[in-house]
Order: C-alpha cells, then sequence, then structure tokens
C-alpha cells in the first residue's frame, strides 16, 4: 500500500550514469526507487549495485534487488519520476517501451544524457506530460556489470522542457520536488531557466570531443597535438554547431569556443563515451549530438560542411554496431 508522500521513481537505463544517480535518488527520503536493468540485471538482481566514487565513497547493495525489472511493464504501476538515462539511440522506440509505467496526469519524464532533441519523442508519445531535461558533467564508467567507477567530476543543469498544455505552477512543484530529490541526495546541481543552452553548449563540447576522439581512437590532448590544423578543425566544428545553435534561437556565444579549449586544456586529457562505445562495439550517439545539428543547420540554410562531413562518416561507422545491436536477442 503505497504511503501519501511516497515518491516512485523509475531509473530506466542502468549503465554509468543511470547507476550513479540511482545511487543519489536512493539517499532521498519517502523515494521508492525502481530499477530497469538490461545487460547487467542478473549481476545487479544477484549483487545489487556498487558504486566507487572519488566524492562518495564506496557504497555497495544500494539497491533493493526485488524492484530490479526487466521490462517497464513488470513494475505493474506507473510512476511519480521516470528517469531516463539510457544511451539516446532511439528514444521513440524507448517512449514505447515505457508507456505501461506513464500515466500523463501524474507521470515527469526526466532526461540525463547528452544530446540535443532528446525530449521530442518523449513529448510526442505523453502529449500531457511533464519533462524535466538534464545535462550531466558526471564522469562515470560501468568497470563490470553492477559496478561503476565514478571520478570526482560531478555537475548536472537541471530544467523544463515546458508543456503549455500543463498548468505552469504543477510543473514548477515537479521540478522543485525533483531537485529537492537531489539536493537529498547530495549530488551538485543546478536549477537553470533554459535548460536548451546548456544542451546545446554541452552538445557544441561532445560534438567536438565525442567525434574526433572516436574517429581517430586518440584522447583529446593527443588529437589537439596530433598536427597544426587539429585545433583550427576543432574551433571549425564548435563554430559551425554554434551556429546551428544560434538560428533555432538558442542564445550561445561564439566566445564558448575558447572557453572550452581552455577546458579541455586544463583538464586531464580524456577519451569520450562515444569512443567508449565504438570500442565495445556499441551503437553510438551520433543522430543526438551530430544528427539533430547537422539536419536543423540543413533545414535552416546554414554552411556547416564540417559538421556534416562527421556526421557522414559516423553515420558509416555506427551502421555496423546497430545491425549487431539488432541481431541480439
Ligand atoms: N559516462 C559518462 O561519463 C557520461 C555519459 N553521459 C551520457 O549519459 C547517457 C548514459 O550514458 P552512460 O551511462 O555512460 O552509458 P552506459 O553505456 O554506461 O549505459 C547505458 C545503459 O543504458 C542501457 N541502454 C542503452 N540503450 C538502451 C535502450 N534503448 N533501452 C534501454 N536501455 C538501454 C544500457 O543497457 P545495455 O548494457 O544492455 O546496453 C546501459 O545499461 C548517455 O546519453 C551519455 O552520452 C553524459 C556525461 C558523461
Ligand atoms: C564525460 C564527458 C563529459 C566527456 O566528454 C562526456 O560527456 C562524454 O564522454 O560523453
Amino acid at each position: 500500500m503505497a504511503t501519501p508522500d511516497r515518491i516512485d521513481v523509475l531509473l530506466y537505463g542502468l549503465g554509468a550514469i543511470g547507476s550513479f544517480y540511482a545511487f543519489i535518488l536512493s539517499r532521498a527520503q519517502n523515494v521508492r526507487l525502481t530499477v530497469f536493468a538490461r545487460s547487467n540485471y542478473e549481476a545487479v538482481k544477484a549483487n545489487g549495485l556498487t558504486i566507487l566514487s572519488e566524492n562518495h565513497g564506496n557504497h555497495t547493495q544500494l539497491i533493493d534487488v526485488e524492484i530490479v525489472i526487466k521490462t517497464p511493464a513488470e513494475a505493474q504501476c506507473t510512476f511519480d519520476y521516470i528517469v531516463c538515462a539510457h544511451k539516446a539511440i532511439d528514444q521513440a522506440s524507448v517512449a514505447k517501451q515505457l508507456a505501461p509505467a506513464v500515466d500523463e496526469k501524474k507521470t515527469t519524464i526526466v532526461i540525463i544524457q547528452n544530446g540535443v532533441g532528446n525530449e521530442e519523442a518523449f513529448r510526442q508519445a505523453f502529449p500531457g506530460g511533464s519533462i524535466i531535461s538534464g545535462v550531466t558533467w558526471v564522469g562515470a564508467r560501468q568497470t563490470e556489470p553492477g559496478i561503476v567507477a565514478h571520478t570526482t567530476s560531478e555537475d548536472l543543469q537541471i530544467g523544463l522542457f515546458p508543456n503549455n498544455t500543463v498548468d505552469q505552477h504543477l510543473e514548477k512543484q515537479r521540478l522543485d520536488k525533483f531537485a529537492s530529490l537531489l539536493t537529498q541526495g547530495n549530488t551538485v546541481f543546478q536549477v537553470v531557466p533554459n535548460i536548451q543552452i546548456q544542451r546545446w553548449e554541452k552538445v557544441v563540447w561532445n560534438a567536438a570531443w565525442n567525434s574526433l576522439t572516436t574517429l581517430t581512437m586518440l584522447d583529446t590532448h593527443s588529437w589537439l597535438e596530433s598536427s597544426p590544423d587539429a585545433t583550427p578543425l576543432t574551433r571549425r566544428l564548435m563554430h559551425e554547431v554554434i551556429n546551428v545553435a544560434q538560428k533555432c534561437e538558442v542564445p550561445l556565444e561564439h566566445g564558448l569556443v575558447d572557453r572550452l579549449i581552455d577546458r579541455i586544456l586544463n583538464m586531464h586529457t580524456i577519451v569520450s563515451s562515444m569512443q567508449v562505445d565504438a570500442k565495445n562495439e556499441k551503437p553510438m550517439e551520433v543522430e543526438v549530438i551530430l544528427g539533430y545539428p547537422a539536419r536543423k543547420g540543413k533545414e535552416l540554410g546554414l554552411d556547416i560542411p564540417t559538421l556534416e562531413t562527421l556526421y557522414i562518416i559516423l553515420t558509416g561507422m555506427n551502421q555496423r554496431f546497430i545491425k549487431t545491436a539488432a541481431e541480439q536477442p
């Protein structure tokens, strides 16, 4: 029997980021957490989840193994929040799968993924529901099934993907309540007024580092040092994505390029989640990181040769991974 103030949360996509936020949400009072796991289902069911975090310490068995599910329908209930931290490969089919767990009058979908345009399939599938859109800078990897290593990198911005058909106060309440869960979970985050700014800023970063580290199989610093042309090409690509954002009425400034280049040079060198996917021969998030900006750019008549070229080559490379994934049971 549900207690009146119980908050039912489904964590969908229990990889590195999903497991990290499952850990955060498991610390919030009144949250009843259900997790949807795929390849790590058996491991999580048997041993729970282990988080090895440079910020939060080491924790294991943080999830009640009774509520690990393989399909959203298995939960046989609808949720207050569904946190989507799966790879943004095929949003429309995920939205379809989630339908039995959604009650548009109460369920808020929370998207914590890289990319732009990620919300559209969920809005289409659940036109009467609320969406919170999130951009994370958490650095994490699942090192073995059910075991996630988190570095010191930890930040998240969240904001509404506003729904004009839902009362604004209700949408704000839903956002505030989710923010209070993150506060109780003791993670670093900010609520922002126009989350599309942060989504597009991050996609400028991901379009550059994820594509270039994947196509070269180099880390970021080795790529930048690989030839005198590497930095100018990276900058050109970033400027093209900013041009698209601006045409989409998302107010990014070209000064962002200097900030992102400085940021990468002042960090330890990194590889990207896309490079990790390519090494594991898993489908890569090419559409939300490059495809959506490239399509928007073309539609709006912009000259985006660098972005288009990388998009076309990565789409080709992705075909094999998508085919292999489709053949798996
Ligand atoms: N890892 C990082 O440091 C960062 C990642 N991000 C972003 O966070 C999101 C999650 O990435 P991350 O956690 O690294 O990825 P992982 O590969 O670690 O985990 C993805 C999880 O989602 C599951 N999954 C993938 N596709 C689907 C699907 N269609 N339906 C259901 N489950 C699915 C995977 O299951 P299975 O194992 O069965 O494939 C896996 O459990 C991505 O958008 C990524 O770009 C953002 C910032 C940093
Ligand atoms: C971890 C980080 C920030 C590195 O670029 C990322 O977003 C990714 O790899 O996709």
